[in-house]
């Protein structure tokens, strides 16, 4: 089957080059050997050999199974890495592991109660593996071209062609498709998996034979082979969906619109109950499998003793994902009582944590890092003006300042001629901006200008 394309027609979007620089996007892993032993620079991780060295072995336990129900705390001074770590774990363990990141204010920062926002974060980090034969159309995108109605009103349709390394078929596609292949940026050259019942469009990946000469620049893309064989198949699909989705849909008050808008609101125990119910039924008829994942909870001191005694139960439960928390608090009241604790945390929490201890940065390390994240956010800079970075990291003790100041720098760079950060550049950001010290300093000196509720 062939089509003939109007190339006026043609949508083949360009394969997004640019990519959010996140704080942490410079960290693809944990940076490990074979044997778990972490090299000194490695997958955007650097230092904190310890600390990684048992992050990996966190990682394999997780991999099989065998620390459900296990609490991780991560302490350490402020900027060592404790975030950066748990990110390194989260790309560590499969793509097909949930991994679900909060910050404990969130739990005092909602309309729903406490407990409930724990609940729900606890089930979103618990994914269930549904195996189903499903009725696919998957391939090779050749082209894909949309059209509005004549009259320039209502939806597109459209037409994809997918090809196989044995055949090539045309498909029209509905308004919907056509949105969601807008939506996920769906280029020639990717290999999706479109679902007949559903009409949902997946994209697997980069084909791998249109791929070449472009990982170089992207560094980041999912190559897989072109399919083989028919474009349309009967075959068995694996979906992973978290615990809380299934919730979501049962919960008969919000009903189906809740997954999508994320406001699911209060969600009663009996539907929780029923789900678990049915979730053990398919688990004995070996259709369906239990994912624990990583809920990570960070400035874990800020949740109070009410949070804690429920995540101590919660460990406990039948589907308990990993929790992983992080703190930077040294000693401090357990939030709500007057009992102080070693990081704000209850004894018998922490006795049931593996505890893991990062540990503040040398000079070569921070050059290290803060080399990575030029890198990382496609910022050039001078050797000279790096070791100065280095420098005001070195007086100000805040890996986060130097960060701001390579972006900042580069901005002010863009405004010349200059290719490269210089000097000139990384003075003026330091001089607009200021440190925590230079802010505190100041305001002790002028204190007398400021008003003073006290
Ligand atoms: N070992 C490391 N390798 C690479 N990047 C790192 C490393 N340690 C920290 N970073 C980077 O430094 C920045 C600060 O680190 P991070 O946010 O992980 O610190 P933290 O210990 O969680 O701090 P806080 O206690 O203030 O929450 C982040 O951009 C992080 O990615």
């Amino acid at each position: 089957m062939s089509f003939v394309v109007d190339p006026s027609k043609i949508i083949v979007n360009e394969v997004p080059k640019i990519e959010r620089i996140g704080v942490h996007s410079h960290i693809s892993g944990l940076g490990l050997d074979e044997k778990l032993n972490p090299m000194k620079d490695n997958q955007g991780m650097v230092g904190q050999m310890k600390a990684r060295k048992a992050a990996g072995l966190i990682v394999k336990m997780i991999k099989e199974g065998k620390i459900a129900g296990r609490a991780i705390l991560i302490t350490g001074p402020p900027g060592t890495g404790k975030t950066a770590l748990a990110m390194g774990i989260s790309k560590a363990i499969s793509s097909a592991t949930p991994f679900v990141s909060m910050t404990a204010s969130e739990v005092f920062s909602t309309e729903i109660s406490k407990t409930e926002v724990l609940t729900q974060a606890i089930r979103k980090a618990i994914g269930i593996t549904i195996a189903e034969k499903k009725n696919v159309i998957m391939g090779e995108v050749v082209s894909i071209e949309s059209e509005r109605p004549s009259s320039g009103l209502g939806r597109r349709t459209g037409k994809v062609t997918l090809k196989t390394t044995d055949m090539e078929a045309v498909f029209d596609i509905g308004s919907k498709m056509v949105e969601s292949i807008i939506k996920e940026r769906i280029a020639a050259g990717d290999i999706i998996r479109i679902d007949k019942s559903t009409g949902t469009v997946e994209r697997l990946g980069r084909s791998s034979m249109r791929n070449r000469g472009y990982d170089a620049v992207s560094g980041s893309t999912n190559e897989v082979p072109c399919p083989s064989g028919e474009i349309e198949q009967h075959i068995e699909i694996v979906d992973t969906v978290a615990l809380h989705e299934i919730d979501a849909i049962n919960s008969r008050a919000q009903g189906y619109l809740t997954v999508f808008s994320g406001d699911t609101g209060e969600i009663k125990s009996e539907v929780r109950e029923a789900v678990d119910k049915k979730i053990n039924e398919w688990r004995e008829q070996e259709r369906a499998r239990i994912v624990p994942g990583v809920l990570f909870i960070d400035e874990v001191h800020v949740l109070d003793l009410e949070c804690f005694a429920f995540l101590n139960r919660a460990m406990e439960g039948e589907f308990a994902p990993i929790i992983v928390m992080a703190t930077n608090k040294d000693f401090a009241n357990i939030r709500g009582t007057s009992f102080r604790s070693a990081h704000g945390i209850p004894v018998d929490l922490l006795d049931r944590a593996l505890i893991v201890r990062t540990n503040s940065y040398g000079s070569e390390e921070v050059y290290q890092i803060l080399s990575i994240r030029a890198r990382a956010e496609g910022v050039q800079i001078e050797e000279e003006t790096l070791q100065g970075l280095c420098k005001i990291q070195g007086t100000t003790g805040s890996l986060r300042y130097a960060m701001q100041l390579i972006t900042v720098s580069d901005v002010i760079r863009s405004r010349t001629s200059a290719t490269t950060v210089n000097k000139e550049h990384l003075q003026k950001a330091y001089g607009l901006f200021m440190d925590v010290d230079r802010m505190r300093k100041s305001l002790v000196a002028d204190a007398s200008k400021f008003i003073s509720y006290v």
